[in-house]
């Protein structure tokens, strides 16, 4: 007979591992990294056991308790009580554990005993516990806590294999459920649990004479209130410098591989339209964009290293006092710092941050930290205005202004939660910094290797997609209407695209953006980087016989310096993402809070680009 489908349900403290057994039993590729808060979704897969069982397993985000204060724990709080509407309540309980920190499981253990459901206590990184000297009775802990208890490494091979065969073994014969006895406990009752806890860890947990030392060293130099902040701008600085020098010779290589590509088809294909699609708007117009992939690959390979080494958590500690200061809650550095990647898993992280307004607040500002997105738009700029040299000897002038811009997007960030707060907020009160500082560990290079991979070919997904489409927009409206026979200006000059910019050009006259700018805004609504394509396109069908050339050096006879600043400095602000603006309203709840995003960020952008303009004309760059 052909058995049911078996629930499984991964429950526990966060950073315990859950997302890593998650992947390791189900083969997929969720996203793992050395801090809490990572997962804020459920997530299910589904895997067969040694005996054949089918099994579908759901990830859950981490919690401390049932109590579910926060989004991302009323997610785990409704799924195991079985209030999430259309979801099925779990068969059999994985509580996961970090075997080197049990105090908080169990007590998360004991609370979920209430609940009725079968359960099973998975001391996981038990390979970090044997390494530190710590021993578990796994014996006399199951009897003591009445459930089953087995130990696992989700990040080996094979680390898996008790686990299995204890589904096997106990879905062979699964208990019924219990009667639901769970109610929201009282700060007294949890203290009682924590009690009960401690004197079981007592019993059956022996720790080592000498504990872990190298946490404490590292610590002892980066959580220092000077060298730590120095430690950080170091590593920040060391990363801008990194995506400059590095990325060079790859993105040379790049580039004159799809001038070759383009080359070859305005060589092989008669002059026309054909021609002039494939190799202004597809490969000029993709291409100009993918050539920007080292360096974004060298800004995760970055993040990621410090995410699973167990910086980050650090750095938000460092941050702490400068974030409360701006009325920011120590738990918005986590979703500010996905903000780098993209916006949308920035916003989505808030749901760790329990207070409403702290919330709101947070996802408010997140697009104005520096995604990925932008990279293309910098570095094109800042290639074609600012000269490569170094500043005293050592520092290089391009990494520099770079670093410049990721400091506003920051600084600026903080100053709008600041006005936030005194605005609208008056009675703040900043909420204690409640962070577990994770234990350090040696990233892993195949976690790294995926995630670098993931982040790669989201880019170029990216690219393929939404920037190729507006970029086959783009090229029809730049191309069409066609000159009537005989005209000597440039053929753009009678196009749509040329229309749409010449009517948009006055509002933009006085940021100095000239009506070609204002095309490339237009479409850069869908994606940021298509701005950079776009340029690339506009310039490509207006210049003709220059379409082969980089188009930073196009820019660079055609901008002002002043113009190439003011575009920076509106990149920083400008609203320029669709998809961001729509993650805003379905966690907001609400088209208003979108609307109010869209339009402080256009002001200002617009604000921003006008004084940056202004004052880098007053300086003599126009
Ligand atoms: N050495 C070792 N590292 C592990 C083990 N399991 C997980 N890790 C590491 O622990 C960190 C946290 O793992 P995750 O799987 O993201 O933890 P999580 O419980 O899903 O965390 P949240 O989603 O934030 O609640 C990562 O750096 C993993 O690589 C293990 O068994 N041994
Ligand atoms: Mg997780």
């Amino acid at each position: 007979m052909e058995l049911p489908l078996l629930h499984l349900a991964l429950v526990g403290t966060p950073n315990s591992g859950k997302t890593s057994l998650f992947n390791a039993l189900t083969g997929s590729r969720q996203k793992v990294a050395n801090y809490p808060g990572v997962t804020v979704e459920r997530k299910e897969g589904f895997f067969v056991t040694p005996l054949g069982r089918q099994v579908s397993v759901v990830d859950l985000p981490g919690t401390y308790s049932l109590r579910g204060r926060s989004p991302d724990e009323e997610i785990t709080r409704d799924f195991v009580l079985g209030k999430a509407s259309g979801e099925t309540v779990p068969d059999l309980v994985l509580c996961v554990a970090d075997s080197t920190n049990l105090r908080l499981t169990i007590r998360l253990l004991l609370e979920l005993k209430r609940t009725g459901r079968p359960m099973i206590l998975v001391l996981n990184m038990f390979d970090i516990a044997s390494r530190r000297g710590i021993t578990v009775d796994v014996e006399r802990l199951a009897k003591e806590l009445g459930v089953p208890v087995v130990t696992s490494i989700a990040v080996r091979k094979g680390g898996t294999a008790d686990l299995l065969q204890l589904t096997d073994d106990i879905s062979a014969k699964l208990a019924e459920p219990q009667e639901n006895s769970w109610r929201a406990l009282s700060v007294s009752e949890l203290r009682a649990t924590q009690r009960e806890a401690d004197r079981i860890i007592a019993d059956c947990v022996s720790l080592p004479a000498r504990p872990d030392t190298w946490t404490a060293r590292i610590d002892a130099v980066v959580l220092h209130p000077v060298g730590g902040l120095i430690v950080l701008a170091l590593i920040l600085f060391v990363m801008f410098q990194a995506v400059f020098a590095w990325a060079q010779p790859l993105m040379d290589l790049l580039n004159s591989g799809f001038d070759a590509l383009g080359e070859f088809v305005h060589d092989t294909l008669p002059g026309g339209l054909l021609q002039s699609f494939l190799q202004n708007g597809v490969i000029s117009g993709v291409g100009s964009v993918i050539v920007f992939l080292p360096q974004i690959i060298i800004i995760f390979l970055f993040i990621l290293l410090l995410e699973d080494f167990g910086y980050m958590a650090r750095a938000a500690f460092l941050m702490d006092r400068i974030m409360g200061g701006a009325g920011l809650h120590g738990r918005a550095f986590i979703p500010l710092l996905s903000s780098f990647a993209c916006a949308i898993p920035g916003i989505m992280a808030t749901r760790v941050i329990d207070n409403k307004r702290d919330r709101l607040t947070t996802i408010l500002i997140a697009p104005l930290m520096t995604c990925s997105a932008r990279i293309p738009v910098y570095t094109l700029i800042i290639s074609a205005f600012i000269p490569a040299r170094d500043v005293w000897g050592f520092i290089n002038l391009q990494g520099l202004v770079m670093f410049g811009l990721y400091a506003t997007g920051i600084v600026s960030a903080l100053a709008v939660s600041f006005v936030i707060k005194f605005f609208m907020i008056r009675d703040f009160a900043p909420a204690p910094f409640m962070l577990e500082l994770p234990d350090y560990k040696m990233p892993r290079l195949k976690s790294i290797a995926i995630g670098v991979y993931t982040r790669a070919k989201m880019f170029l997904h990216r690219a393929g997609t939404t920037i190729f489409s507006m970029m086959v927009l783009i090229w029809f409206l730049a191309s069409f209407p066609q000159p009537p026979a005989g005209a000597t200006e440039p053929a753009i000059d009678f196009s749509l695209a040329a229309m749409i910019g010449k009517a948009l050009a006055p509002l933009l006259a006085p940021v100095g953006f000239n009506w070609q700018i204002a095309v490339a805004l237009i479409p850069g609504m869908a994606a940021r980087e298509v701005a950079v394509a776009a340029l690339g396109t506009v310039y490509a069908i207006e210049g003709g016989k220059e379409a082969a050339e980089q188009i930073g050096q196009v820019l660079a006879t055609k901008w002002s310096l002043a113009t190439a600043l003011s575009m920076l400095a509106w990149y920083v602000f400008a609203p320029q993402c669709a998809s961001t603006l729509a993650v805003i309203r379905r966690e907001t709840g609400s088209w208003a809070w979108m609307a109010v995003t869209f339009a402080y960020m256009l002001v200002l952008a617009y604000a921003a680009s006008l004084v940056t303009y202004n004052v880098a004309v007053a300086f003599g760059a126009g």
